[in-house]
């Protein structure tokens, strides 16, 4: 796959797959394991328990297991995306990717598995025999039209959902697009003509979905590799003669004259601008095929500036993928212990995704993007990271299951079940994504002041890759020759600033000198300074104009690093920088600070930190409730260095702040509700997402051991409250980490 537009290298997608722990996902105890008796409760002899509950009523085992919430992703790798039959090895990672999607858009646990068979029989017996462990199945990537087989059989002979993705997911999720391309251009669904490239598992399943939402049976015109699919063609299956035309029509580019709609479902660049030509005004052209769609958008809307262009991919407008459906529709379906996914499920799962896309997009997800995402030829389908499709799509699935009378376990209260659904996802995953997005909307440059570290150059390497903005590097003259052999064709397209040549040099000294010389510095130690500390010399580019960011941290100590950066970048005005680490988990996020720079902070700096520390959980999606921490609890133990805790918080009771906050109380209190429970009178509706730590030592202890030992994921630390966007990253930080606070930097999240 050799591409220019794609954001990142061969390298770096299989250093992605290969560092750490190999692949993508692993298995995470859920209950504590920890003693002799947890052993006991959790295997023999405590788990015959509910070995006999489960045997005296079934059902049960969706309060004693983990099937309800499980899902396998099966493929036998004979239609691995758009790339053919690379068998079922081959397909591993595209359905470990599955299994992460299900679980990052919609708590699904998912696991993969892959069938070493092309035999339809073994293949259906195989799965059926799983029944008993998973809550679903969905089928994937497996060729047509085995697939058609496959899934009739297991939607016959199991009682969970069974739900070929190629199929069904990709049909619902061009059907959302289809309904909203047709009202952008003034179109009925009965009256479109539509030419579908491709005749296998997802392209059948698409005209048979738009066919039942009401286009004409005659209005479509299905190809497959030999061309138009037409009645009396010879050698044709009984799926694809199901749709064969009256047609005098024998190629694409035949069908393609006049016609409204391009469905792709085929293969890589089988759409040419000539054909685009032909089509109707306002063509809706939806190039589906992954990795690389049928035409690029950029040919597609040269040929034709009036169309509508879709593709699977997420580096265009209109990512029509199935991502958008899979995740949610399953969350409806086991939630209400469906046993199946029928029509009436799909249907409102399309309605649901194209309403969506009609709706206002709220503020956080517009400004994330940094456009605004109005319902248009740009806009016709939501991002799949658009944190509304986790409550919108589980719902309308869950409600068709039950008018249609397949769920088993009705859900009474729809509003609770929507509180919930918003309550499993972790706005923080969404905020980050969309801080990508929003990079990519508005690049930046970000001096990488380290530019000599191969861990800060592969850093630089992936934040251009992704798009995100310019690497501005600082080192020597060597570092374009480091990056070819890290694979850059295009050194010179990175900002290099060598301060032994650069033309800078004097102004940077005239500023510095000007900061310095009342605090004891000579003329002559500030050049020293400038040529010989990165730190300083980077820190100057910001201040210079030569960048909007900086990130640096990974060859001095923090404080050393926090001494260099503060001879040339001064504090907001009245305020005194700190850190912030984020502990992010599947459905939390939860900030502590002061973590890296003040030993012992004063009541009004522990407010201080409150109040910015607020306001980044805000800019991040949560609602701030802010704990102050210590050993005791509200004076219990009375102990000498509780006063200026205390203090903190009245200092918060004067300023009236917008937030809840209390204090001071141990981390127990603040996370535990039983716990919390016990101080009725505390200010805390919930447990607190913001932790203000007494002083350096805890702060900076909890925020290591949180990171070495801790199963959630730590960002951080931020550096908050510099005049300047600057970030000290950790001397351990992979270059992924530093990507992610060159993103949060350049895109003022943590500020
Ligand atoms: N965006 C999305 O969400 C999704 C996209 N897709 C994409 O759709 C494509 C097909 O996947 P799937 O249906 O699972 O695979 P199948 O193997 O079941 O079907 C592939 C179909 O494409 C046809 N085809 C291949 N090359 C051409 C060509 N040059 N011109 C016309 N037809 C062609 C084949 O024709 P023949 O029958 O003659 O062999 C076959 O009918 C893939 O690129 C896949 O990535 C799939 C699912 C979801
Ligand atoms: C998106 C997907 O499932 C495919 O391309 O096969
Ligand atoms: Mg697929």
């Amino acid at each position: 796959m050799s591409d220019e537009t794609l954001q990142f290298s061969e390298r770096e997608a299989l250093l992605f797959h290969s560092e750490g722990r190999p692949g993508k996902i692993e298995i995470i105890a859920s209950k504590p394991m920890a003693t002799q008796r947890d052993l006991a409760l959790a295997y023999s002899p405590g788990v015959a328990v509910p070995v006999q509950a489960i045997y005296d009523d079934p059902a049960t085992v969706y309060d004693y297991t983990a099937k309800g919430n499980l899902v396998a992703v099966i493929s036998n790798g004979t239609a691995i995306l758009g790339m053919g039959n690379l068998g079922p090895l081959a397909s591993k990672p595209v359905m470990e990717g599955k299994a992460v999607l299900f679980k990052r858009f919609a708590d699904v646990d998912a696991i993969d598995i892959e069938l070493k068979t092309e035999d339809v029989n073994r293949f259906i017996d195989a799965v059926e025999l799983m029944e008993p462990t998973f809550g679903g199945i969905n089928l994937e990537d497996i060729k047509a039209p085995e697939c058609f087989i496959i899934e009739q059989a297991l939607r016959e002979r199991m009682n969970i959902p069974v739900f070929h993705d190629d199929q069904h997911g990709t049909a619902i999720i061009t059907a959302a697009g289809l309904i909203n391309a047709c009202l952008l251009t003034g179109r009925k669904l009965s009256e479109v003509k539509i030419v579908v490239n491709g005749a296998g598992a997802a392209a059948i399943a698409c005209t048979e979905l738009v066919k039942a939402m009401g286009v004409r049976g005659d209005n479509v015109i299905l190809c497959d590799r030999k061309g138009v699919i037409y009645q009396g063609r010879e050698g044709v299956d009984q799926w694809k003669s199901a749709h064969a035309a009256v047609t005098e029509t024998r190629t694409l580019t035949e069908a393609l004259v006049g016609a409204d709609v391009f469905l792709g479902l085929s293969a890589a660049g089988s759409l040419t601008p000539e054909m685009v030509k032909d089509m109707a005004p306002a063509p809706i052209i939806f190039a589906m095929a992954n990795p690389e769609p049928e035409i690029r958008p950029e040919l597609a809307m040269a040929a034709r500036p009036d169309a509508i262009v879709a593709t699977g991919r997420s580096d265009y407008p209109n990512q029509v993928n199935n991502v958008l459906g899979f995740p949610f529709i399953f969350r409806g379906a086991l939630d209400v212990r469906a046993t199946g996914i029928n029509d009436a499920m799909k249907i409102a799962a399309a309605n649901a995704i194209a309403e969506l896309a009609r709706e206002r997009v709220p503020e956080e997800v517009a400004a994330a993007y940094g456009v605004s995402h109005s319902f248009g030829p740009t806009y016709i389908i939501p991002a799949p990271f658009d944190p509304r499709l986790m409550e919108v799509v589980p719902v309308a699935v869950a409600k068709a299951a039950m008018a249609s009378g397949v769920a088993t376990k009705p859900i009474l209260d729809i509003e609770a079940y929507r509180h919930s659904l918003r309550a499993r996802l972790n706005p923080t995953t969404s905020v980050l994504s969309m801080a990508y997005e929003g990079a990519r909307a508005h690049p930046k440059r970000v001096i990488f002041a380290e530019g000599e570290e191969e861990v800060v150059l592969r850093a630089a390497i992936a934040f251009k890759e992704g798009g995100y903005g310019t690497p501005v590097l600082v080192g020597r003259d060597d570092v374009p020759e480091r990056l070819r052999a890290l694979g850059v064709t295009d050194p010179e397209s990175f900002e290099l600033h060598n301060s032994r040549v650069s033309p800078l040099v004097p102004r940077m000294v005239d500023f510095l000198y000007s900061r310095l010389q009342r605090r004891g510095y000579l003329r002559r130690d500030c050049e020293r300074m400038v040529n010989q500390d990165r730190n300083i010399f980077g820190a100057l580019l910001l201040q210079l104009g030569e960048g909007d960011a900086m990130i640096t941290g990974i060859t001095r100590t923090y404080g050393e690093t926090m001494r260099q950066i503060r001879r040339v970048i001064d504090p907001v005005a009245g305020k005194t920088p700190f850190g912030i680490h984020l502990l992010v988990g599947q459905s939390h996020t939860v900030f502590i600070a002061d973590t890296t720079v003040n030993e012992r902070p004063t009541a009004e700096q522990l407010a201080d930190f409150a109040e910015q520390t607020a306001a980044v959980a805000r800019r991040m999606g949560h609602e701030p409730r802010v704990a102050f921490l210590s050993y005791s609890n509200f004076g219990n133990p009375k102990g000498e260095w509780l006063d200026n805790i205390r203090d903190a918080v009245t200092v918060l009771d004067g300023r009236k702040v917008g937030f809840e906050y209390e204090g001071e109380m141990a981390p127990d209190v603040a996370l535990n509700p039983k716990q919390l429970a016990n101080y009725p009178f505390a200010r805390l509706s919930g447990p607190a997402n913001v932790l203000i730590m007494p002083g350096l030592q805890s702060a900076h202890i909890s925020a290591k051991l949180l990171r070495e030992l801790g199963g959630d994921s730590v960002i951080g630390p931020m550096l908050i409250g510099m005049e300047k966007p600057v970030q000290v990253a950790p001397m351990t930080s992979t270059a992924s980490e530093l990507v992610t606070l060159a993103v949060l930097a350049a895109g003022g999240i943590a500020r």
